[in-house]
């Protein structure tokens, strides 16, 4: 759903978030603010990575402006129109690619183009499943079925149903945090070929700071929450397309890496740890992390609607 709202977009404020604020009921007193008068204006084009300590509130955010969690106040703005729930305008991408267990990677990207060209012939919804499977370097690999492939490749697969559905925005919440580095670096040049290439308006999380500066047009930095917000904002110069080799051997990557983790270590909460007593009980370690999350759900939601369209496809 969206509503006309008077101030119109113009390519330099393609995405706007405008006082973003997410309160959480709290049972002992007032709701917790966690996010608190987020705003930034991003160019349509643009690469945002979006970096901050654990817990700060990044993936509050993401989820906002992807329209998975209710806004408590604020507007979130795409192309000068105020976006309310979510949609096929903007595409997100998790940490688990999501993907229907039961159906080939063609057959996951098809569930996205058939919601976004309904009208198309099934010889052009083809060929566009085609096109956006190649994109990530998945030709050979079009009807293998999700159990017989990598982790690298099952979240090529959800990149091409993200980028299949031509959104406006694409929103990455750490989509590489599962992946060993080399296979991480690999899926980080095939998202900025195709972000060359079909220039989408990104917002990427990441707890990387490499990844945050090769990615990204400028970096969004932000405080610690409760009560977090936009701390600085980090113009990274180099041009795109870019290449890893050149972009490491150039100085100023390093003191824009400086800058980055100068800004984190001032938010370190935990950078002087207590020391433990000897006789201090045990830690007692978590239960292992589910395989998917609630947000898991939510992504596949975003991209297949409701469940019982699940059912029906
Ligand atoms: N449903 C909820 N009710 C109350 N608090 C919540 C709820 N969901 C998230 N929070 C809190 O909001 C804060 C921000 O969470 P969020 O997941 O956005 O942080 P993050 O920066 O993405 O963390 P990470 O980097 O570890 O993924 C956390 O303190 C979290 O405990």
């Amino acid at each position: 759903m969206e509503n006309s709202l008077p101030r119109s977009g113009t390519s330099d404020r393609y995405l706007e978030i405008i006082n973003l604020v997410k309160a959480y009921p709290n049972p002992t007193g007032d709701p917790i603010r966690v996010v608190d008068g987020f705003n930034l204006a991003v160019k349509q084009g643009d690469v945002i990575s979006v970096i901050g300590h654990s817990g700060c509130g990044k993936s509050t955010v993401l989820s906002m402006v992807a329209g998975l969690n209710d806004i408590t106040s604020g507007n979130v703005i795409v192309d000068g129109r105020e976006v309310v729930g979510s949609g096929p305008d903007r595409a997100v991408v998790f940490q688990a690619p999501c993907l229907l267990p039961w159906m080939s990677s063609f057959g996951n990207v098809m569930l996205g183009v058939k919601r976004v060209y309904p009208h198309a012939t099934k010889a052009e919804r083809r060929d566009l499943v085609e096109y956006y499977l190649s994109l990530v370097g998945l030709a050979d690999a079009m009807h293998k079925m999700p159990r017989e492939m990598s982790g690298g490749m099952q979240q090529r697969v959800g990149i091409a149903r993200a980028i299949a559905l031509q959104p406006k925005v694409l929103l990455l919440d750490e989509p590489f945090g599962r992946l060993d580095s080399l296979t991480r670096m690999d899926l980080q040049d095939v998202i900025l070929g195709i972000l060359d290439r079909e220039r989408i308006t990104t917002l990427v999380i990441t707890h990387d700071v490499d990844e945050a500066v090769y990615m990204a047009d400028r970096i969004c930095m932000m405080t610690n929450g409760p009560g977090a917000r936009v701390g600085q904002v980090l113009d990274i110069p180099f041009e795109r397309p870019r290449n890893r080799k050149d972009v490491l051997a150039d100085e100023m990557y390093y003191d824009l890496r400086g800058s980055l983790i100068d800004f984190l270590e001032k938010f370190d909460k935990h950078k002087k740890p207590k020391p433990v007593a000897e006789d201090a009980e045990p830690v007692k370690l978590p239960e292992p992390e589910a395989v998917a999350s609630f947000g898991d759900f939510k992504a596949a939601e975003s991209v297949y609607g409701p469940p019982m369209e699940l059912i029906r496809a």
